[in-house]
């Protein structure tokens, strides 16, 4: 009976603030809600409300494994996976070197525990390599990386989404993923990065639906620049498709003087949103590399 009636409270009230679309009379709603109280209630997912905000599903990771992944690419994902550092029973850690990074759409947003920092990002915005719901449409990756060894190892399964010359890869999708594992890895090691400089060399077709390994590496750092090169090999590391260096360039440009101040107090908006969601126990500037690096 009581399980009925917290059954109904739920959909009332789910009901009811998706749609209210007035935001100030969302947010007084919300502000009258004990959260603590109603969480357990309005979520059908156990979440913790310092993890996750009230009314918010967890995003997506989607560096985990789904159906549409191959079973090569699952063997990959285990094999790294069992490198990974690990909590163990009695609170140690299993030294392994390796961290899988997760993954998600909206990156800014979910790194900062779903506060909306929607002023910075546009509403619809996705990431490039994470825009589509269809699971092995496009895109299907997965990072691991190596702090100590200034390493990362990209996992990835070209969908059919992703074709370029007959039965294989787009050498533009190739790029982007080749991108998006030196971006991951320069900005893992460097902060805020852009990518100035990409050389990339096809050396042999990846056929469409396989599983590929981009291995990269750091090079050298030199002031702001992060050199950093990979190769793309079949899931084997018998076959060599592509090689790729880059070099990405750490902080932002410098905006425009008129730019300068609108920008100046939209980051100090970010950086309070980033406190309180860390609860000021980290540098927020860097909370969102440090704690939760997605790619
Ligand atoms: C708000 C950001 C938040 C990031 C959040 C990340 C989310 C993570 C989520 C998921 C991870 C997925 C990972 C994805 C990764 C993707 C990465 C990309 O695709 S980035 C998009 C494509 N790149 C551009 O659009 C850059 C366009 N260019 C620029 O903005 C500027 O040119 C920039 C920043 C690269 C440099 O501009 P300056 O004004 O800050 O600095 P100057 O003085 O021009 O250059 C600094 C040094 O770099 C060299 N440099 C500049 N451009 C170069 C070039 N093209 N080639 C070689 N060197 C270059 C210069 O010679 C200079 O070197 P000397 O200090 O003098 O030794």
């Amino acid at each position: 009976m009581l399980r009925h009636g917290l059954q109904v409270t739920r959909v009332f009230c789910q009901t009811v603030l998706h749609t209210v679309s007035a935001r100030p009379l969302r947010s007084a709603i919300l502000r009258l809600i004990p959260r603590t109280a109603l969480l357990p209630w309005l979520s059908s997912r156990a979440v913790s409300v310092s993890e996750w905000p009230l009314l918010s599903s967890p995003p997506r990771d989607y560096s985990l494994p789904n159906p549409s992944w191959s079973t090569e690419m699952r063997r990959l994902y285990e094999y790294y996976d069992s490198l990974c550092e690990k909590e163990m029973e009695g609170g140690e850690k299993k030294p392994g070197g390796w961290g899988r990074l997760p993954s998600y759409n909206r990156t800014l947003k979910y790194a900062a525990g779903g506060k909306c920092l929607s002023k910075l990002l546009k509403e619809k915005a996705r990431l490039f390599t994470r825009n589509t719901e269809e699971q092995g449409a496009a895109f299907e990756y997965v990072v691991f990386m190596n702090k100590s060894e200034k390493r990362c190892v990209c996992i990835f399964q070209a969908g059919h989404l992703l074709e370029g010359p007959p039965g294989n890869v787009h050498g533009g999708a190739i790029a982007t993923i080749i991108d998006t594992s030196l971006g991951t890895l320069a900005g893992y090691l460097s902060g805020i990065v852009m990518t100035a400089n990409l050389n990339i060399n096809y050396c042999s077709p990846i056929p469409l639906g396989s599983v590929v390994l981009i291995d990269s590496v750091l090079d050298k750092v030199e002031g702001r620049k992060t050199f950093v090169s990979c190769q793309v090999t079949s899931s084997d590391g018998s076959k060599l498709h592509t090689e790729a260096t880059g070099n990405a360039v750490a902080g932002l440009p410098i905006p425009r003087q008129s730019q300068h101040a609108t920008l100046k107090k939209k980051m100090s908006n970010t950086h309070r949103h980033l406190k309180h969601t860390f609860h000021g126990r980290l540098n927020p500037s860097f909370a969102y590399f440090k704690v939760c690096f997605p790619c």
